[in-house]
């Protein structure tokens, strides 16, 4: 296998969701707003994009491995790409990531996914102003946070480029800064609930569990 082949596939004028996460374990509320996105966004494809390990988590995660294989059993749509390509990259920082990842895939139009608890905590991410200047950004909402989100420092700095949940089908064609703000039902999930049920064991061998729960309003 050629390392090209770690890369995932991508056409010309193709709407693109990057979700980058950790992953430990994959559950329910990452199908949710996996599906949202590409609705609400009009993407193609969502890549959910394995982290080598949160810079801002003091803890690590489990191996990337058994978190891919995970990934891989619970997304069940072929719209959803599950890809280990900051390993690749060698990178973790999300800024590196797309310093290296958007000049390789020129012709395709990304936008930067994440839940609205990474909202209310990006302006303490590496060079997040940069982030945001890059590439347009699709917050999904995530009960609890949506307060926090919306009244961040990063959403007051770019208060201006906000695009109205309404319009979020325009986002992949905006021009960056551009971000926008979903709310409607959500998922009362996390890895952290998960993890402490002890149905994410650490031991080699174990089975993930997918965590799974319903939608709320
Ligand atoms: N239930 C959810 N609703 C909305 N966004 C979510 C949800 N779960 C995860 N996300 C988003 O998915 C991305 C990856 O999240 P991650 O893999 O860290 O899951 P997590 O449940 O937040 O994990 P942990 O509890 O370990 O912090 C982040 O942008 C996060 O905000
Ligand atoms: O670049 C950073 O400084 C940075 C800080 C915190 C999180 N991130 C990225 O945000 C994504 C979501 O992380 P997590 O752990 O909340 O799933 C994942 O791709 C991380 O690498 C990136």
């Amino acid at each position: 296998m050629t390392k090209q082949a770690h890369f995932p596939l991508a056409t010309a004028g193709q709407r693109i969701g990057l979700l980058g996460g950790s992953f430990d374990p994959p559950h329910q509320g990452h199908l949710h707003i996996s599906r949202w996105a590409l609705k609400s966004f009009g993407l193609d494809r969502v890549w959910w994009m394995v982290s080598p390990g949160n810079p801002l988590k003091a803890r690590g995660p489990a191996s990337m491995g058994r978190r891919l294989e995970a990934c891989r059993a619970l997304a069940d749509d072929p719209r959803m790409v599950v890809t280990d390509i900051e390993s690749h990259l060698g990178t973790r920082y999300t800024a590196a990531t797309l310093q290296a990842l958007l000049p390789r895939y020129r012709g395709a139009r990304f936008v930067w996914l994440m839940g609205a608890d990474n909202l209310a905590e990006f302006h303490r991410w590496k060079d997040w102003d940069w982030i945001m200047e890059a590439l347009p950004i699709g917050v999904l909402g995530r009960p609890g946070e949506q307060l926090a989100a919306g009244c961040s420092p990063a959403a007051r700095r770019y208060r201006n480029y906000r695009l109205q949940a309404r319009r979020a089908e325009a986002l992949p064609f905006r021009e960056a800064p551009c971000w926008s703000l979903l709310t409607g039902p959500m998922v009362r999930l996390s890895s952290t609930q998960i993890r402490a049920q002890g149905d994410w064991p650490t031991s080699a061998g174990g089975v993930p569990s997918s965590g799974k729960t319903s939608p709320e309003t």
